[in-house]
């Protein structure tokens, strides 16, 4: 496994990928579908050896793209992404709602615990909504806490389950609940969609199109195991991702690929082992772990990494109390030190849905609140939960704006 941490080495990685980027195998979520009879899916990646065990490939770019080339055409078309645009307002609407219930419920009437939780919901009826598997009139609170909850859980067993020996898991609990959480999970996108698998059905005595599932079923590429699975994944990506939002500066998913070592060692003088003086050309697959995270905090490309300036991202001349004139590079970096959703044809397929989400929530809580850290807050560290994560709950002040 290699860590590539410097934008221009990352830049190479990524740049090398080709039709079908490959992504580190997770053999553990694999095994379960296989176990279930479900399909694969975006997620999970067919990585086989050979005979002799020397040579991996991927034998599922084409499935995968063909379950992109459906996907693709709504997640990530502009117009197409902006007819959700009123469904994600609502949403928001309820978001509002729930921040003014919980802060007028607490001890100092501004505190919101906890903040995360409240995210991972909103991410879910915001995907539910865009998949339209929900009504916003209809409450679904069971099935939307059964669902976060079971995600939680997936994450977390992921990271276990995946270095314990087959034979442990007649022993130790780790693999039957991971299993318990995977049902879970696909049961209430089960439930939901089966509910809803009629091309139309009624909010609030209103017919209203069943956009997104019904393009989707009604795509010939797509086999309904495949939708079902398909879906089942957004509504997963939909909800783990939105702890992001809780920090400023963002938590950032670290984005693992593996890619055949054989081809990067021949791409030339400059490429990834030379640069970075790593010799791996022995071995036959190199695991780049693209360090996203580190990336992004490197004081070279970022001045003052650790602090939270939202005016660097705007292309203006930066405040003398940031470097102003000069520093006049303060507010450039590479365009590969900052890719949350990754690069490419397999960058996240949600993005365009997640940055209007994030856009519309921060813009309409900002506007009517302002957001304080509560006095004493601990230090918050990232933590890995197979992405990484707030290490403790963070809870924030809303003061409204007079
Ligand atoms: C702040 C929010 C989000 C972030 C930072 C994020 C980040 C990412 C990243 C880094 C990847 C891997 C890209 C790569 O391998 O090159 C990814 C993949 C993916 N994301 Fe997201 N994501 C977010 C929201 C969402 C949402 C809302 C959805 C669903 C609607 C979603 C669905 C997916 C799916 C299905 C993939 C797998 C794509 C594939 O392998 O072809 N994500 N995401």
């Amino acid at each position: 496994m290699v860590n590539v941490a410097s934008p221009e080495l990352i830049a190479q990685v990524i740049q090398q990928e080709g039709r079908y980027p490959v992504r580190i195998e997770l053999p553990h979520w694999k095994e379960y579908r296989d176990l279930r009879g479900q399909a694969y899916g975006l997620h999970v990646d067919l990585i086989q050896r050979n005979s002799n065990s020397l040579l991996w490939f991927c034998s599922t770019g084409p499935e995968w793209y063909r379950i992109r080339s459906v996907l693709n055409p709504k997640m990530l078309k502009l117009q197409e992404v902006s007819a959700f645009a009123p469904i994600i307002h609502q949403v928001v609407g309820d978001l509002l709602g729930r921040v003014e219930l919980l802060r007028s419920r607490s001890q100092d009437q501004a505190t919101v615990s906890d903040l995360a939780a409240e995210l991972y919901k909103f991410g879910f009826e915001a995907i539910l909504f865009e998949t339209r598997l929900g009504c916003l009139q209809e409450e679904i609170p069971e099935d939307t806490l059964r669902f976060i909850t079971a995600v939680n859980n997936m994450l977390t067993l992921s990271d276990v389950v995946i270095l314990l020996p087959r034979w442990s898991r007649s022993i130790l609990p780790f693999w039957r609940r991971f299993v318990q959480a995977w049902d879970d999970l696909y049961d209430v996108g089960m439930s939901l969609q089966k509910w809803n698998s009629n091309s139309t059905f009624v909010c609030s005595g209103e017919p209203a199109e069943g956009m997104y599932l019904t393009y989707l079923l009604s795509s010939d590429k797509l086999s309904r195991a495949e939708v079902y699975i398909s879906v089942t994944e957004l509504m997963l990506g939909g909800v783990d991702t939105k702890e992001k939002d809780t920090n400023p500066e963002s938590w950032q998913k670290v984005v693992i690929l593996i890619t055949i070592s054989d081809q990067a060692c021949r791409c030339g003088s400059s490429c990834v082992f030379q640069a970075g003086a790593v010799q791996m050309c022995g071995s036959r697959v190199t695991i780049f772990h693209l360090c996203h995270y580190a990336a992004s905090h490197d004081e070279a490309e970022f001045a003052n990494a650790e602090e939270f300036i939202p005016e660097r991202w705007l292309n203006v001349e930066p405040p003398k109390s940031h470097g102003g004139r000069a520093n006049p590079g303060f507010y450039q970096h590479h365009p590969y030190s900052f890719i949350p959703f990754g690069v490419g044809v397999r960058a996240c397929v949600g993005k365009r849905l997640a940055e209007m989400e994030m856009h519309f929530a921060l813009s309409r809580l900002i506007q009517h609140y302002k957001v304080e850290s509560e006095d004493g807050a601990p230090v918050v560290e990232p933590k890995t939960r197979t992405l990484l994560i707030p290490s403790k709950p963070i809870n924030l002040r809303f003061l409204p704006r007079t």
